[in-house]
């Protein structure tokens, strides 16, 4: 939480023109009810059970795109097999004080309630965001245009994407946007 996966890939998204799904933003509009009184009517258990149906959904989905998850997609390893099966997994990382001076309104994360937890939750996770990853992009103290042009590098080296042509303009907008 707070690492900044739906504003890289909504940045990518505007960018470079991929298709994008926030799964958190699709799960939401599927229920009709946002996280926050899905966890506080249903419970955590539900929400996961919500969150496998909505990843097995969007990965059916014939075009490639790019899905920003939800931080805790790694906690169930049905979630961890469909992550592997379906694409390359980036895992932006940042510590839980970083994403606590990030996330202004903390109550549309229920699992973010105070930084002791969120800590804890952080060491919880890391090894199975360390297991799940094929690229790892630590985004302590840059900006999301600078993060979402990391990843951008890590796909085009990997064949993920192809390497464009850069033209004089945006070789420009590159050096503006990272300087
Ligand atoms: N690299 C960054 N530097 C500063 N603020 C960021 C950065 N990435 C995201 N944010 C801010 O942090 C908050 C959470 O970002 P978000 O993209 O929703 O993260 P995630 O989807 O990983 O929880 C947003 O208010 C966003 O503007
Ligand atoms: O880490 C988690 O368990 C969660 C992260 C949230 O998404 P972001 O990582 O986009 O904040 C959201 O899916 C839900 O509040 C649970
Ligand atoms: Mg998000």
């Amino acid at each position: 939480m707070g690492a900044g996966k739906t504003s890289v890939s909504r940045y990518m998204a505007r960018r470079w023109k991929f298709s994008a799904i926030d799964l958190d933003v699709y799960l939401e509009r599927r229920e009709g009810r946002v996280i926050r009184d899905i966890f506080a009517e249903d419970g955590e258990a539900a929400f996961r059970a919500i969150e496998t149906d909505v990843l097995r959904e969007v990965g059916e989905s014939p075009n490639p795109s790019l899905v920003s998850c939800g931080g805790g997609i790694v906690e169930r390893s049905e979630n961890r097999e469909l992550l592997e099966r379906l694409g390359t997994v980036v895992h932006l990382r940042v510590s839980a004080d970083e994403a606590a001076g990030r996330i202004s309104n903390k109550s549309t994360r229920p699992l973010f309630n105070d930084i002791e937890g969120a800590r804890a939750l952080c060491e919880r996770r890391a090894p199975l965001y360390d297991a799940a990853a094929d690229v790892v992009v630590d985004t302590a103290g840059k900006s999301v245009a600078q993060i979402a042009y990391e990843v951008m590098g890590a796909l085009r080296r990997r064949g993920d994407v192809r390497p464009q042509p850069k033209d004089g303009q945006a070789a420009a907008e590159e050096r503006d946007t990272l300087s």
